[in-house]
């Protein structure tokens, strides 16, 4: 039974969806301070990439996960607590009956445990996609509870545009003035562990974000965002040595702007043009073919 308060509502399902799931950018981190229960309130600028994962959804006679891509491997043996899994059995439970066996795969093309939110934008994706298939919508509110209780970063990837997260990243706010950015992301592989980032912070009630979210041109956000951080980068800093190295590297390519994304290890330079970027990146992968280097668009807030 469908409970009264998910107010779901069914429309007609299809056989087979697919949905993109984008690498997260936190283009600003400010920790503001910590909840009770341990969770740090925070102040953030985000973006999404054009490059993410990609998962697939059909109709099936029984549930199936199956994996692919660059880090595929990586989750192949983690005994079915793939957030995606996570995700789709939350949902079930929440539209009841009427979700059908449904047959999932992850093409798995960003780095695990990396700061750009993978796990998190699979969880979201594998939400929307199955939405779709099974022909239903929640309510804003129940499915942001959903998407919440899948980690905190799970309700902005359901957006997927440029955002002011606050909060643990439930407090939404829409940044449609944002441009576009030509990126390379920068990881050399290493995981970093989310909860051991957080506990290293030296100050946890810093100064909020402040950003005048009007400025028309991509230079003057250059110049906001410049003059923000990313409080969970020294930290992240005394746990991957590589984070300075990737940084300088970037910089020495051209970029614009460095900084590290979430709780790392991923670093992202912005660059003048996506030919810039595309060049850094080649570059980068010639001198360190055994890190991830990737070059790649952001989506622009009025997209
Ligand atoms: C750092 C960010 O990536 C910024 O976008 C996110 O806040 C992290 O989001 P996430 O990976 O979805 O995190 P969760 O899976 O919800 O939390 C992992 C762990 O990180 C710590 N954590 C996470 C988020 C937060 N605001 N404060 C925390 O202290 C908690 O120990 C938590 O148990
Ligand atoms: N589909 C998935 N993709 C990546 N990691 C997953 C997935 N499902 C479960 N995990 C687990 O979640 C943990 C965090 O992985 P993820 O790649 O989302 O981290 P992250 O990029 O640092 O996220 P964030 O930026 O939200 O902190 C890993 O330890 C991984 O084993």
């Amino acid at each position: 039974m469908m409970s009264s308060e998910n107010r779901s509502q069914f429309s007609v399902s299809c056989s087979s969806v697919s949905e993109k799931a984008r690498a997260k950018i936190n283009l600003a981190l400010h920790v503001t301070g910590q909840r009770p229960d341990g969770y740090h309130l925070l102040d953030m600028l985000v973006t999404f990439a054009d490059h993410g994962d990609r998962l697939d959804f059909m109709r099936s006679p029984a549930d199936a996960f199956t994996l692919s891509g660059r880090f595929g491997e990586v989750l192949a043996g983690d005994g079915g607590t793939n957030l995606v899994l996570k995700a789709r059995d939350l949902l079930r439970g929440a539209i009841g009956p009427l979700a059908f066996p449904v047959s999932i795969h992850l093409e798995k093309n960003l780095p695990v445990a990396s700061g750009i939110g993978g796990g998190s934008a699979d969880a979201a994706a594998t939400l929307r996609g199955l939405m779709r298939l099974w022909g239903t919508t929640l309510s804003a509110e129940t499915l942001a509870a959903l998407a919440l209780k899948l980690g905190a970063d799970v309700p902005m990837c359901l957006e997927s545009r440029p955002l002011i997260a606050r909060g643990i990243g439930e407090e939404l706010e829409p940044v449609p003035e944002l441009p576009a950015f030509a990126m390379v992301l920068a990881n050399p592989l290493k995981g970093v562990s989310t909860p051991e980032v957080f506990r290293r912070l030296a100050t946890k009630n810093n100064p909020a974000l402040s950003l005048t979210p009007s400025r028309p041109q991509a230079a003057d956000w250059l110049a906001a965002i410049a003059a923000t951080r990313n409080d969970l980068e020294p930290p992240a800093r005394e746990l991957v040595p590589e984070i300075a190295a990737m940084a300088a590297m970037l910089q020495a390519r051209g970029a614009l702007l460095t900084r590290m994304s979430g709780s790392g290890a991923t670093c992202f330079g912005i660059f003048a043009s996506m030919t810039s970027a595309e060049d850094a990146a080649a570059a980068l992968h010639d001198a360190r073919s055994d890190w991830y280097f990737q070059a790649t668009e952001t989506v622009s807030g009025g997209a």
